[in-house]
């Protein structure tokens, strides 16, 4: 089973008996963030978790940068809905050998990055566990229903783009896995993509005063997250790969395998969305980062079709990150 299929059935059991009595979600599971109405507008919440093992080994382990990545890719999902973040509450799960100066010193790189956009950490948990796991959830908000980025809104037409550029974290991973090898300035900055993402939290904002409708995070890679996306909105899509973003750093020292990285890689922590053409025209105008269209969104419902320059169909070997 992957972890789609048990999302799947545990809505399904979600949604067997509806709550009595209190507000349903505008947007339940299924999107970046589920969506509520409160006083002041909308209310996103959302959590997303870094594990031992699963999300960063212990030999390369920096505890500043876990505190900075388990907050930033839950306010990649904030960003991802077009919102603004409020509240993160933190459950940390320590092996009995944790030192209690690398747990100060993992919450001081969380709170330089909750400092920068004016999160709030409210608390959290503690609790012995087999292994370093840092799980966060994020409250944000956003003005109105139709101020909120969705998967679920790509149209026929649309043009399809994606901010900054790709591959350089799962490059970064493979430097610190030691399957990569770089010179030391591109190995700085590959790693520092993998520890230190930037959530799109400004571009976010941006995209949803222009008029853009949907978007997505790029956690798992640029083609399954794309793949998440179309199936939400019933919709397929046209990629050109001689368009796609592929950082620099990957293109020097990733060889034939460049490409792939930057498609397939994951943890770009990026915004893939898609809007109309003149909507699409004023924002890569006035982005405040670099924003590049990639392709168009079409009416072939689950079909991805990645093209060469010369229109050939180009071969997808690896789709993207699978917890299972
Ligand atoms: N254990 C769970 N229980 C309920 N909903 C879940 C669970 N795991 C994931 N989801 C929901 O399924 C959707 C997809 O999850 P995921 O692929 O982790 O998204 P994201 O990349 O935004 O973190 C989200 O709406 C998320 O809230
Ligand atoms: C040791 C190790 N192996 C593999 C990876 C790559 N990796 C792990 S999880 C993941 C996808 C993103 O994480 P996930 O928890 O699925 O985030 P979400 O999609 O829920 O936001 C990737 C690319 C890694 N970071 N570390
Ligand atoms: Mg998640």
């Amino acid at each position: 089973m992957t972890e789609f299929e048990l999302i799947d059935r545990i809505t399904t059991e979600i949604n067997r008996i509806p709550p009595v009595g209190s507000e349903l979600p505008f947007i339940g599971i299924g999107d970046d963030t589920a969506v509520f109405k409160s006083l002041r507008g909308y209310q996103l919440a959302t959590m997303d978790a870094l594990v031992e093992g699963v999300h960063f080994k212990k030999q390369y382990l920096d505890w500043t940068c876990l505190g900075w990545k388990a907050l930033a890719v839950n306010l990649s999902d904030i960003a991802a809905m077009g919102g603004a973040p409020v509240y993160a509450l933190v459950s940390l799960g320590l092996p009995g050998d944790v030192a209690v100066e690398d747990v100060v010193t993992m919450y001081r790189g969380m709170a330089d990055l909750a400092a920068q956009n004016g999160t709030v950490i409210a608390g959290g948990n503690i609790s012995r566990a087999g292994e370093l796991s840092v799980h966060v959830a994020v409250t944000g908000t956003v003005q109105s229903k139709s101020r909120v980025l969705l998967r679920s809104k790509a149209r026929t037409g649309d043009l399809i783009a994606v901010t900054g550029s790709l591959g350089a974290a799962a490059a970064g991973l493979k430097l610190l896995e030691g399957t990569l090898k770089a010179d030391v300035k591109e190995a700085d900055e590959l790693i520092a993509a993998f520890w230190r993402p930037e959530p799109r939290l400004t571009i976010g904002r941006q995209l949803v005063a222009h008029g853009v409708k949907c978007a997505i995070d790029i956690s798992d890679g640029l083609l399954a997250d794309l793949g998440h996306l179309l199936q939400a909105g019933n919709v397929g899509a046209r990629l050109e790969a001689a368009r796609i973003p592929v950082h620099p750093a990957v293109a020097a020292v990733g060889g034939d395998k460049a490409l792939e990285l930057a498609i397939s890689g994951g943890e770009d922590y990026e915004l893939l969305f898609t809007a109309h053409p003149a909507v699409m025209g004023r924002v890569v105008a006035a982005a405040e980062c670099k924003v590049t269209v990639i392709g168009v969104v079409t009416r072939d419902a689950g079909c991805l079709d990645f093209l060469e320059a010369d229109g050939r169909a180009a071969a997808l070997n690896n789709r993207g990150w699978r917890h299972f």
